[in-house]
């Protein structure tokens, strides 16, 4: 019988059964670790790949001499790309089912002077799991991630992030209050107690922890808040939503899949969270003097990007305080925005900024 006879084979292939990859909400208790065996060695091309490409152009990360004034040997790895290779290796034991990348916080950078050629060893914790009362076909997971320095044991980066993971079994739900384990601060659906923007809108006068604290001040005792919008956008193209990626070892099939998403809610595949966040950043970074990150919490993804859509980038301006002489800790809330001006991801993110 000749099996690649178009016919026979599809008939096949309706008779066979298909060897899974990845877990469902199911395979998920509480308390599990989980070592995570594909394994990634920071690269310099892929460094730079995801760099270039999501416009966070630095010099200290490209420049010998900017990245010596920054007190680093030689140029690190981009802080954007050390996050998604390490949460790339553990896609395909926790995400690669599908459902989608709902938030993450704690994102806490304990090694930034990493540099291409470092190995890594990731593992997960699973913190809490949940149903969804919206989706009865979904649960909600918050795992706690780690990524090591393979060879010295050091932790480099650590968060806790939170996805829509498929069920075997749809369970009956009352389709009522949204059972969220951790409910807690991720999203109260709610805003500030009074919805009205500020009537005034200041933007800093530069890009130095000065200008930040100025304006912070100046906002102080008005109905104002410090908040400007940047003028990049991105379109994401091929590179963008499957590349940059699949490059960190991210198997989730929304993102390279254009079959199996064409039967999915967005329709089409849809940007890695990490990528539209990355560039949003990339935009605030353009606007400010970062000196070092220190961690980002609350991050949420609103709705997807697919290809084609441009992702812009606003910035308001939380908190300035003096704590080093060469750098201030400012904590800015980020939001990324499409081509309708509909946000589609947010965080706050704490950053050192020179002096
Ligand atoms: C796959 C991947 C990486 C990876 O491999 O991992 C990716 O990169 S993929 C690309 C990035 N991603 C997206 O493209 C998603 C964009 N987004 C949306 O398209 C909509 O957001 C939605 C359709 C997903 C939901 O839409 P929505 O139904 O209107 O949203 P919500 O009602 O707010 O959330 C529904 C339920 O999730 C609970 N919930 C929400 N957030 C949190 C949180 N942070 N912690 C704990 N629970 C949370 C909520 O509490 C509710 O729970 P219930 O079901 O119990 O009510």
């Amino acid at each position: 019988m000749d099996y690649t006879d178009t016919e026979t084979f599809g008939t096949i292939l309706d008779r066979t059964a298909t060897r899974e990859k990845g877990n469902c909400f199911e395979d998920f208790s509480e308390g599990d670790r989980i070592e995570h065996a594909p394994g990634l060695t920071l690269s310099n091309y892929a460094n730079e790949l995801w760099a270039s490409q999501t416009l966070n152009h630095d010099p200290m990360y490209w420049r010998t001499d900017a990245a010596r004034a920054a007190g680093f040997e030689e140029p690190p790895v981009h802080p954007d790309y050390l996050l998604a290779a390490v949460m790339g290796p553990t896609v395909e034991d926790l995400s690669e089912k599908g459902g989608y990348f709902l938030g993450r916080t704690n994102v806490r950078y304990h090694d930034q002077s990493v540099t291409p050629g470092t190995e890594l060893r990731v593992s997960s914790t699973v913190e809490s799991t949940a149903t969804s009362s919206s989706r009865p076909e979904y649960g909600i997971v918050t795992w706690e991630t780690e990524g090591k320095d393979a060879e010295t044991g050091d932790p480099l980066v650590s968060y806790e992030r939170t996805n829509m993971i498929p069920r075997r079994e749809p369970v009956a739900t009352d389709g009522g209050e949204s059972a969220a384990a951790d409910g807690g601060d991720a999203d109260s659906g709610e805003g500030d107690a009074d919805d009205t923007p500020p009537s005034e809108f200041i933007t800093p006068d530069g890009d130095r922890f000065g200008d930040f604290a100025a304006a912070l001040d100046a906002a102080a005792d008005r109905d104002a808040a410090v908040a400007y919008r940047h003028e990049r956008g991105r379109t994401m193209d091929d590179v963008m939503v499957a590349t940059l990626p699949l490059m960190t070892l991210n198997t989730a099939k929304q993102h390279h899949n254009v079959d199996v998403m064409a039967d999915s809610p967005s329709g089409d595949i849809v940007a890695y969270g990490d990528v539209t966040r990355s560039v949003a950043l990339g935009h605030a970074r353009s606007d400010e003097a970062t000196y070092r990150e220190l961690g980002c919490d609350d991050e949420r993804f609103h709705t997807f990007v697919t290809p084609g859509d441009t992702v812009y980038g606003f910035t308001r301006v939380v908190d300035a305080e003096d704590t080093h002489d060469h750098a201030g800790t400012v904590t800015f809330e980020h939001i990324a925005f499409n081509q309708h001006d509909e946000p589609v991801y947010s965080g706050t993110r704490r950053a050192l900024i020179q002096q």
